[in-house]
C-alpha cells in the first residue's frame, strides 16, 4: 500500500507558458492568499522558444486544494498555461518492465528498498521469467506476459490491464526489449520511460555497443528518455558517458556499460518521481 508522506514540499506545481511579465507574480499570489508555505521555487527561461518553465514545490497548511486547483486554473487561463499540480505526499508508483538484463531492476530495487528512491515499484512485468526471483525478493509482485511476433497485442493488452488495476503512474522500461506500439505508447502518454545503452543519437536500436566498438569509440553513454512511438526519439530525461578504449571487445562494453546505465535510468525515474521533468515538444526541461 502506498503511504502518504508528510513534508515540506507536499505539492509541485509545474507550468509552461509563453513568457510575459506577471506570471511569477500571479502564480505566487495564489499561492500566498491560501497561505502556502513557498518550500522551493525554480524557474526557465527560454530565449529560443520564448517559453516560461516553472516548478513550484510548496506547502498547503489550512486552504483546500480542490480551491487552490480552481484558483490555479483561473490564471492559467488568463497565460495560456501548460500546467500539472501535483500531490508529492503520495508516491509516484512505478511498474517496472524487464526482459533478460537484471542490472538496472536490481538497481532500482535496491534504491527503492533503501529508502532512496521518491517512487514506489508495485509491479514488474517481463517477458521472460529469468528476474522473477530478483523481484520476488525484493518484495514486489513479478508477472510474465510472453511476446511473440503474432501475441504482441495481446501482451499490451495485458499490461494495460495491470496498469489500471495497479493504479500505476510510471512505466520504466528496464532494458525491455520489445517495441511498444503505437497504441500503447499513445495509451501511455508521456508515462513510459527508458533507458537505452548508448548516448543517443549515436547508436540507436538494437546491439548499441557492437555498433560502438566497430566505430572505435572513446567513449559510451547511456540515455534514459520518454517513449514515443519513434524508437529511441523521445524527449531526452538524463544522459551521461564513462571512458572506453582499443582493448575493450564488444562484450567488455556491454559489462562497462550496465553502471552507467543504472545511474541514468535511476536519475531519471527519480527527478520524474519529484516531479521535476517538464516535457516541451522533443525535449524537456529538468529541474535538479
Ligand atoms: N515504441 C517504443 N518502444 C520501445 C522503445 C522506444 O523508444 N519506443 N525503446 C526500446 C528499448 N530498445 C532500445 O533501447 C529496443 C528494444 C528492442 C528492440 C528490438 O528490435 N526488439 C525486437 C525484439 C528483440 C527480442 O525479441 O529480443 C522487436 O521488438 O521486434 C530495439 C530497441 C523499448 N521499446
Amino acid at each position: 500500500m502506498t503511504e502518504i508522506r508528510e513534508n515540506a514540499e507536499q505539492f509541485v506545481l509545474n507550468v509552461a507558458c509563453p513568457n510575459r511579465p506577471g506570471i511569477v507574480h500571479a502564480l505566487t499570489s495564489v499561492l500566498i492568499a491560501h497561505e502556502c508555505d513557498i518550500a522551493q521555487h525554480q524557474q526557465f527561461d527560454d530565449h529560443v522558444h520564448d517559453m516560461l518553465f516553472t516548478r513550484t514545490a510548496f506547502g498547503l497548511a489550512t486552504a483546500d486544494a480542490d480551491v487552490l486547483r480552481t484558483e490555479i486554473g483561473v490564471v492559467a487561463d488568463r497565460f495560456g498555461m501548460t500546467w500539472q499540480l501535483h500531490d508529492a505526499r503520495r508516491p509516484v508508483r512505478a511498474l517496472v518492465m524487464v526482459s533478460k538484463f537484471g542490472h538496472c531492476l536490481n538497481d532500482l530495487l535496491y534504491r527503492w528498498t533503501a529508502g532512496s528512491l521518491d517512487a514506489d515499484i508495485v509491479q514488474v512485468v517481463s517477458n521472460h521469467e529469468d528476474l522473477r526471483p530478483m523481484a520476488e525478493r525484493a518484495g514486489v509482485p513479478f508477472t510474465y506476459v510472453p511476446v511473440t511476433k503474432g501475441s504482441k497485442p495481446e501482451a499490451e493488452e495485458r499490461l494495460k490491464q495491470i496498469v489500471i488495476e495497479n493504479d500505476v503512474d510510471l512505466v520504466v522500461l528496464a532494458r525491455y526489449m520489445q517495441v511498444l506500439s503505437d497504441d500503447l505508447c499513445t495509451w501511455m502518454g508521456g508515462r513510459a520511460i527508458n533507458i537505452h545503452h548508448s548516448f543517443l543519437p549515436s547508436f540507436k536500436g538494437a546491439r548499441p555497443y557492437h555498433q560502438a566498438y566497430l566505430r572505435g569509440v572513446k567513449q559510451i553513454g547511456a540515455t534514459a528518455h520518454y517513449v514515443t512511438p519513434d524508437l529511441d526519439e523521445g524527449p531526452i530525461i538524463e544522459q551521461d558517458v564513462t571512458r572506453v578504449d582499443h582493448s575493450l571487445s564488444p562484450d567488455d562494453l556491454v559489462a562497462t556499460g550496465r553502471d552507467v546505465e543504472s545511474l541514468v535510468l535511476a536519475r531519471a525515474v527519480q527527478w520524474h518521481a519529484q516531479h521535476r521533468v517538464l516535457q516541451y515538444g522533443s525535449r524537456t526541461v529538468v529541474f535538479k
